[in-house]
């Protein structure tokens, strides 16, 4: 009802009702969203509101999907005329007020992606007209309580996502109307006998609970059934024979990830509509009813992977080809089975619409028919580890939409072929563990999509085409180690910059290894052991600070072995042996300790560790080095350091005073901090110049500058004490950062000085370590403008981000002296997270954290994890992604109780990496 504008909205209306809509509006930002919500017009005018055209009395809120931020406040419920609640897709949260239960005409509540916690309020008994609840996606907890039992007029009973415990109710079955029951949660116990009386069901969907016991078989009798679905359960026994028949309406049947047995009735032809058909994970056990299933003319999906099926009695896989008549067919999964026998030629009639065909892990023998080609839809084959040979039809070139290839551990012979490189949008090929031989094919460098390659374990000869190693997206691993290759590494090789492992060992690759590869900076795997590679170690690999492991064992390597290995923090392997380096090995770093180092069959090596047994190094070091102890040395040198140490003692203690005395133009220093003057600012900052000018936020700015005492690059912090609350964020960060333990993933300071300016007004900055790769903001969103366009991080640099920003509030949480919450990470905008040198993040800006005491929202402790994963799930395999987003649910749960122990989420973060980087069920290496 469009009513004329009126000065105020309660001259027509209901006090009430506008009374009631203007407590919601005060609990909900953003304000612009509900600027109608004013008195310049009717509230039945406003924004969402729906009254009744006789009684102006508000009948339907729907606020869905407006970014809306608040809670619901207990006034609600004295809209007492309202039937319909929609505020679906927002950012609701706290509980959904007992007050509800008042609304005694709802008709329909959806609540549903929100964040809504606390427990199903019982009070909702009451509106027994209700016939749509719909709850999911919040974070609701408790049990469903026994008095919404009344609710005899539901037809919808949505409550999937949430955190329901406790059993399923059994009194669902008296709601005689019901069509659809949805509820993923962490129900446990069985399935309800009394849901088969729900005549009128047609979508149940109990997916991903504890559920245990057999599905009652009355379930299997709801005729109006069509969407069924307790994937991820744990339930057992057989599936009834006459299913299809019973169910004629199924267009969904998904029981994946369970423990059912038996075999596949072929009855499911009778379900005609069916669509998707997913019983993949259970103790499934003889044929594929392909002849019946081949009916089905609207199948779309179709999975068994992971079962005990198997050819049958004639041993071949001829019943694929009664699949061609499912024309819709868009994905195949017969995976892990015991399936036998060659592929047909038929398998080129399946629908021209099939995505996705996956055959790994069974016993399939034969070559692989020219015809595939035919399945121009195609974006993933698994066809690994069968016993498959011969070589790969060239017909695969056709598949141009292909993203995965993975073809490994098989027979195949011959020439991988040339086709391949039409294959531009793949990302993962897997041909390795075969006996593919001669060259690789050099327009497989237009596979410009590729994230991961790997044709090791084959009997490949030739050189490395350059145009394989210019492959710059290449971003997981490259291996083509345990081949015949010859030639050198590619210079081009330096492309990688984005490559993460690189394994060429156990070929006949030659001459020197490229300078180039120092480009590769994100590498942390390389292996390059078992080759002819001659020539020393390339100076510009020290660039290479994020290496792990290095094997370069068994080359002709020469000369020393270069310092900067013993600078790389991370490195835990280094084998360096069987080459022919010489001199002292360098003392630091991964040479302090034996267990990861190996240094063997290099005669003219010294020095070292005493476990490493190498020969003591010649006397003419150890000469000057003990002359180094002669008095005639050591007298100067302790004078020196003496007077050092006492001017420096002078100094302080100069300072202290200075300070005491609080003199106008003197800056302050912290204890411990360097002291550095106004001046000395000015001067290492250019005055402050723009072109020093990093960048600006909410309290002041911050300046590259280079300090005149030590020629440290640091980064100025000046706040604008215009700006109100900025001394105040000073102060407080500077409480924080005083009491904070130093840790490699925290922000260093340097230094705080607290002075006058050149201009006679307070001057207030922090002088922190500089970042030179900047926040993690500018590499997860370059601006269009900016050089940072070319900024990527792969996904293991993601990971490692994330790592390293949960290891620094696990510090700061655990591990310092009083528990500090930052209380500043922003997932949507993380410039609080810097860069080093070596892509390690660092927290900084503490400026709004908070010792645990004071912590007035303990909450936010732990909002940080989710920024390093964003983007990165698509990558991660489905397990992993799985436990990263348990991970991020957690660490979000708003009581401090169910939030993850930030140490626990370093160490699954931890593990996650470690298995992202073994994915692939590859075979381990040695
Ligand atoms: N130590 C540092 N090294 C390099 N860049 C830095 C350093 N400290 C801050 N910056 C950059 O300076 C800019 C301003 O930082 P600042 O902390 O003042 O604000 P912010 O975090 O962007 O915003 P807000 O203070 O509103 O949260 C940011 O782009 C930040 O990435």
């Amino acid at each position: 009802a469009t009513l004329p504008p009126r000065a105020s909205g309660s001259t027509f209306g209901n006090e009430t009702d506008l009374a009631a809509l203007l407590d919601l509006k005060k609990r909900i930002t953003p304000l612009h969203v509900m600027s109608s919500w004013n008195d310049s017009i009717h509230f039945c005018s406003w924004v969402g509101v729906t009254c009744n055209n006789s009684t102006n009395r508000v009948i339907i809120l729907k606020l869905n999907s407006k970014n809306l931020v608040g809670s619901l406040p207990p006034s609600i419920g004295n809209l007492s005329h309202l039937t319909g609640i929609n505020l679906v897709n927002n950012s609701f949260s706290g509980e959904i007020p007992q007050e509800m239960g008042r609304l005694q005409s709802l008709r329909s509540l959806n609540l549903s992606y929100n964040s809504f916690g606390g427990k199903i309020p019982t009070n909702i008994s009451h509106c027994t007209q209700l016939s749509m609840l719909d709850l999911q996606h919040n974070e609701i907890t408790g049990s469903v309580p026994d008095q919404l039992s009344s609710l005899m007029s539901l037809n919808h009973l949505w409550l999937t996502i949430n955190n329901l415990t406790g059993t399923i109710p059994n009194w669902i079955g008296n709601f005689s109307s019901l069509k659809s029951l949805l509820g993923q949660n962490n129900f446990h116990g069985s399935i309800p006998n009394e849901l088969g009386r729900l005549t009128s069901l047609e979508s149940l969907g109990l997916d991903s609970n504890n559920l245990s016991g057999m599905v009652p078989s009355s379930i299997y009798n709801i005729s109006s059934m069509s969407l069924f679905s307790v994937l991820d359960n744990q339930l057992h026994g057989e599936l009834p024979p006459n299913i299809g028949i019973n169910l004629p309406n199924l267009q969904l049947f998904a029981g994946g990830l369970n423990k059912f047995t038996g075999t596949i009735p072929t009855s499911f032809s009778n379900s005609s509509r069916l669509r998707a058909l997913d019983l993949g994970y259970n103790g499934l056990v003889g044929t594929l009813p392909a002849a019946n299933l081949g009916r089905l003319q609207r199948l779309v999906w179709i999975n068994f992977s992971h079962n005990r099926l198997e050819s049958g009695k004639t041993g071949n896989l001829n019943f694929l080809s009664f699949l061609a008549n499912c024309t819709s067919l868009q994905s195949l999964a017969l995976n892990n089975n015991h399936f036998e026998g060659e592929l047909p030629r038929s398998i080129g009639n399946l629908s021209t619409q099939l995505n996705s065909l996956v055959l790994g892990r069974n016993l399939i023998r034969g070559s692989i028919p020219d015809d595939i080609g035919n399945l121009l839809s195609l974006n993933v084959i698994g066809m690994e580890q069968n016993y498959l040979s011969g070589i790969v039809p060239d017909g695969i070139g056709k598949l141009q939409k292909l993203v995965t290839l993975n073809l490994r551990t098989n027979r195949f012979s011959g020439l991988i072929p040339s086709s391949i490189g039409n294959l531009t949008s793949l990302t993962l090929l897997y041909m390795y563990e075969n006996r593919f031989a001669g060259s690789i094919p050099p327009n497989i460098g237009n596979c410009q999509s590729l994230l991961e390659l790997d044709l090791s374990n084959n009997n490949m000869s030739g050189t490395i085409p350059r145009e394989l190693v210019g492959i710059s997206s290449l971003s997981i691993s490259l291996y083509l180690s345990n081949n015949y290759l010859t030639g050198s590494l590619p210079s081009e090789v330096g492309d990688l910059i984005h490559l993460v492992e690189l394994d060429v060992s156990g070929n006949k690759l030659s001459s020197e290894i490229p300078t180039t590869l120092g480009h590769c900076i994100m590498l942390m795997h390389l292996r390059l052991e078992g080759n002819e590679f001659e020539g020393t170690i390339p100076q510009s690999l020290k660039n290479l600070r994020s290496l792990e492991e290095i094997d370069i064992s068994r080359n002709n390597l020469s000369g020393q072995i270069p310092e900067f290995l013993g600078k790389f923090p991370f490195l835990h392997y280094l084998n360096l042996s069987y080459n022919d380096f010489e001199g002292e090995l360098p003392k630091e770093g991964i040479f302090s300790n034996a267990s990861g180092l190996s240094v063997i069959g290099n005669n003219r090596l010294c020095g070292g560790l005493p476990k490493l047994r190498l020969h003591a190094c010649s006397i003419k070091k150890s000469h000057s080095s003990q002359r180094l102890l002669a008095p005639k040395v050591v007298i100067p040198i302790a004078c020196a350091l003496a007077f050092i140490i006492s001017l420096s003692c002078f100094i302080v203690a100069r300072s202290k005073v200075k300070k005491s005395r609080g003199g106008p133009v003197g800056s302050r220093s912290y204890e411990g901090w360097k002291s550095i003057s106004y001046l000395e600012l000015v001067q290492s900052t250019g005055g402050f110049s723009m072109d020093n000018l990093i960048g600006s936020g909410s309290f002041g700015s911050v300046y590259k500058g280079v300090l005149p005492t030590d020629g440290r690059v640091v980064a100025v912090k000046v706040f604008n004490l215009q700006q109100r609350g900025a001394s105040k964020s000073f102060i407080d960060e500077c409480k924080v950062l005083r009491s904070i333990l130093p840790h490699r993933n925290l922000l260093k300071i340097i230094s705080a000085c607290s002075s006058i300016d050149n201009q006679g007004n307070n001057f207030n900055s922090l002088i922190f370590e500089f970042m030179e790769n900047g926040s993690l903001d500018s590499w997860l969103h370059p601006r269009d403008d900016d050089e940072s366009q070319s900024k990527r991080l792969s996904l293991i640099r993601r990971l490692n981000i994330a790592i390293d920003v949960a290891s620094a509030l696990d510090h700061l949480h655990h591990l310092c002296e009083t528990t500090i919450v930052h209380c500043d990470l922003k997932p949507s905008n993380p410039s609080n997270v810097l860069l080093g040198e070596d892509m390690v993040a660092h927290v900084g800006d503490f400026g709004l954290a908070r010792f645990l005491l004071e912590a007035s929202d303990s909450s936010s402790q732990s909002q940080t994890i989710s920024a390093g994963l964003k983007g990165s799930i698509c990558y991660i395999p489905p397990e992993n992604g799985l436990s990263q987003i348990h991970i991020g649910l957690s660490c979000s749960a708003l009581s401090p109780s169910e939030q993850m122990q930030m140490n626990v989420v370093v160490n699954k973060m931890k593990a996650t990496r470690d298995s992202y980087l073994n994915f692939r069920g590859r075979r381990k290496r040695s």
